[in-house]
Parts: structure tokens; C-alpha cells; sequence
């Protein structure tokens, strides 16, 4: 098991692994639940005379939500209701300077870790533990502490390099998620389990369905849905109108998929219509055998949104990954919603997970008490529920031996 901030001793210089990557709308950050989750621990920190400099990542390299943390540290600010700094540095001189006046009880962001060359590329923690990033950060700091559970299934170096060479402590999110997200087959439910799968991350989902035990029926949606209708000979799921959601995913998972298309074939549920932005900027709706390519597809059809919800009504637990449409967009909110009031109305178990998905709770109204767990975090959620361990976690298990 892993050391907890309750081992710290006060007033020591901290360095904290948060995961702040949030949805980006032209420039401008959104707030999501991560930000209200971490600033809980931040809280729990600064009272207790730390001085702390936030480490987190935003995006990938190549896409639009690739950007500086200098809002996010705004966000923490009003959270906390304090005054939280930000430098536009990492580990460079500036940054140094910055860590070099914190005083306990303040709060400091560091720019984007992924803006740090080392920091990405995925290597074992040996590795990232001797980049330049890491022992340049390091010695400033008497502990490290990851709050990032959502990203704890990346070997990235500021989430398994600092734990090899500083005392190391989980937050209060990482210790929450870790108890909460244990693997669907150790918890043994007497009814229909069924795992709704949307969202953009196709590549985090595909390894999911063969994985995970204990799972009766899938029920698929979002990006991730469209390859499959696209397996199964449909004229969906091709990268329009300067997306990049599809193309590459499908060359890198058609094999997958398709293999999974055969050998599922009695528990994979597919959208049977789905809806666009027709005339007039109206919600409009096709059945599958009437797709075109050409089409941006944002949500599941009605037709599909009530078959998931009957089949949600009927089970014993439901999991829930990715939305299954641009929630976002009221119009395009039917299938992702429908299915949470559907989840919310029964009393089965149920966790919904996904950084940007569990936003769609306080997006529409619905109680989060109504369901079992509600976590931050999606692809290190999935992993954790097919038993897979997350290597940021044991990152934190070595140190603490
Ligand atoms: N058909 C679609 N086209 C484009 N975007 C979609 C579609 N369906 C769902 N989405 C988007 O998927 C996003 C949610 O999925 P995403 O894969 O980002 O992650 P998540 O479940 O929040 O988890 P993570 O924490 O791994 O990011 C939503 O913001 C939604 O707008
Ligand atoms: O949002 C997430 O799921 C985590 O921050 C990890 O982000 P990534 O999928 O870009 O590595």
C-alpha cells in the first residue's frame, strides 16, 4: 500500500501531481469536477503549512487543447478562495525562482508538464526518474505527492519519475478513486452487469471489452461507437470537417475491433440510428442504414437512447465511460443524458467515470447521490475495473517499501 498525506509531517516544500486536463472551448478552459475534487486536497494542504507547487498537464501536443495552465491556476484560485500563482515555466530557471519564494500556506501552478520533452513519452519509471525534468525538480522539494489518479495509468515522468527518488505520498482523490474503482470481477454481482462506452478515446475503451470480466452486455456510443458501426459495414466513423477523431484510431484498431465485432457479437449493442445538426441547426435523426460519410454524427439517435436505458433498467450495476454524444450541446445531450436519468431512477450499483463526462451530472440536473461513485478520471477508471494495475500507483506502492 502506498503512504497518504495523513504521513506527512506539516510545513514541508511540496511538490503535487494534480490532474487538471480539462475540456477546452475556443481558448478558453472549462471547469470540470477535477478541479473542485483537488482543490479539496490543496486545501487539506495549505492549512497544514505547506508550501505547494502544482504539477499537471493539459492536452496533447498536436491538438487544440494543448495550452498554457495559467487559467487553470485562476480556476484553482476561485476554488480555493485564494490567491494561487502561476509561473510559465516547469523546471527552468523562472520555475526555479518561483518554487525558491513559496512560503508555507501558498499555492504556486508550473506550466503544462507536457510542454517538457521528457515528460511523454511513455518509459519505464527507471528512465523517466533519470530525465532532466525530474532531477532538476526533485531536489527542490522534501516530498512528492500524486493526486493524479486519473492519470495513473500513464508512465509518464511526473507521475512514476518523482516517486523513484522522493519520499512520495498519495492525495486525498488518489486515495478516494483507488478504494472506490476496484475491479468489476472482485466485486461479484447476482444480476446483469452493463458497461455503457462512448467518448473519444477509442484506443483507452477497445482493450476494455476484451479484458474485463464480468460484464454481460456493452452498450456503445460516441466516437468509439462509430467505429464500430463502421466495422460493421456502415458509412460512419471517417474523419470530417477537420476532425481527428477517426482515421488514425480506425488503422491502429480496425483488427481489434473487428475482431471483438465476431467474437461479441451477443453483447455488444450498436446505435440503431444517430442524430446531426440538420437543417436550420436542428437536432435531426437517421437510422443507421441511412449514414453518410460526409456527416458529423453527435449523438445516438432517440431509438438507441431508449433501448440503452430498457437495458440499464434491467441491471444489476451499471459502469459508465465516456459520453455518448456532445453532451455539451444541449441538442446533442439525449443519449448521454438518458441513460444517466435511467441509471439515476433505478437503485442498481453504478460508477460513472470520465473527466469530461462526469460533468454531464451537474450539466443536467442530476443528483450525483444518485449514483454510486462519480470519478474524475476515465482511462485509469477503465483499467482499474478490468483489474489492471496503474503504473502511477505502483510507482507510489515501490516508494512506500
Ligand atoms: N459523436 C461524437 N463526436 C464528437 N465528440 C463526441 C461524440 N460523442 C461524444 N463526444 C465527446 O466525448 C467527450 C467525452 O469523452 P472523452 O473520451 O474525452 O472522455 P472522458 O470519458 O471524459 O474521459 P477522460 O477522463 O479519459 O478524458 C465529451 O466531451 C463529448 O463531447
Ligand atoms: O483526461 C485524462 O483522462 C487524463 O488526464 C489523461 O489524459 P491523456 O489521455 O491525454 O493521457
Amino acid at each position: 500500500m502506498f503512504k497518504t498525506i495523513d504521513d506527512l509531517d506539516t510545513e514541508q516544500q511540496l511538490l503535487v501531481r494534480l490532474d487538471l486536463n480539462a475540456p477546452v472551448e475556443d481558448d478558453v478552459v472549462q471547469d470540470n469536477r477535477r478541479f473542485a475534487r483537488h482543490a479539496e486536497t490543496l486545501r487539506e494542504l495549505l492549512a497544514d503549512g505547506h508550501a505547494v507547487a502544482v504539477l499537471a498537464h493539459q492536452g496533447r501536443p498536436g491538438r487544440d487543447t494543448f495550452v498554457s495552465l495559467e487559467q487553470h491556476a485562476a480556476i484553482l484560485a476561485d476554488h480555493l478562495d485564494r490567491d494561487v500563482d502561476f509561473v510559465a515555466d516547469t523546471f527552468g530557471e523562472d520555475a526555479l525562482a518561483a518554487i525558491d519564494d513559496l512560503e508555507g500556506g501558498e499555492a504556486l501552478v508550473l506550466e503544462n508538464a507536457r510542454m517538457c520533452d521528457e515528460e511523454l513519452p511513455e518509459e519505464a519509471p527507471e528512465v523517466k526518474a533519470d530525465t532532466e525534468f525530474v532531477r532538476t525538480l526533485a531536489p527542490e522539494f522534501d516530498a512528492y505527492v500524486n493526486d493524479a489518479y486519473s492519470a495513473a495509468h500513464r508512465s509518464h515522468a511526473s507521475l512514476v519519475g518523482f516517486p523513484r527518488v522522493m519520499d512520495a505520498y498519495a492525495g486525498r482523490v488518489m486515495e478516494q478513486e483507488y478504494t472506490a474503482n476496484s475491479s468489476i470481477q472482485e466485486r461479484e454481482f447476482d444480476g446483469t452487469v452493463t458497461m455503457a462506452l462512448g467518448g473519444t478515446k477509442a484506443e483507452d475503451l477497445i482493450p476494455v471489452i476484451e479484458s474485463v470480466d464480468g460484464v454481460d452486455q456493452f452498450c456503445l456510443g460516441g466516437i468509439v461507437g462509430e467505429l464500430f458501426l463502421r466495422a460493421a459495414g456502415h458509412d460512419v466513423g471517417y474523419d470530417v470537417e477537420g476532425t481527428d477523431f477517426f482515421d488514425d484510431q480506425w488503422d491502429d484498431q480496425r483488427e481489434t475491433i473487428e475482431r471483438i465485432l465476431e467474437e461479441y457479437e451477443d453483447s455488444l449493442y450498436l446505435a440503431t440510428d444517430l442524430a446531426y445538426e440538420g437543417a436550420d441547426d436542428e437536432r435531426a435523426e437517421v437510422d443507421v442504414e441511412g449514414l453518410e460519410k460526409e456527416t458529423s454524427y453527435l449523438d445516438v439517435g432517440s431509438d438507441t437512447a431508449e433501448t440503452y436505458a430498457d437495458l440499464v433498467r434491467e441491471s444489476e450495476a451499471v459502469f459508465v465511460k465516456g459520453a455518448l454524444g456532445v453532451f455539451e450541446d444541449e441538442r446533442f445531450a439525449d443519449g448521454t443524458v438518458t441513460v444517466l436519468e435511467a441509471i439515476a431512477e433505478t437503485d442498481c450499483f453504478s460508477v460513472v467515470g470520465g473527466g469530461d463526462t462526469s460533468r454531464a451530472i451537474g450539466m443536467y440536473g442530476l443528483d450525483e447521490d444518485d449514483f454510486g461513485h462519480v470519478s474524475i478520471a476515465g482511462g485509469a477508471y477503465v483499467r482499474a475495473l478490468t483489474g489492471e494495475p496503474l503504473v502511477a500507483v505502483e510507482a507510489l506502492e515501490a516508494a512506500a517499501e
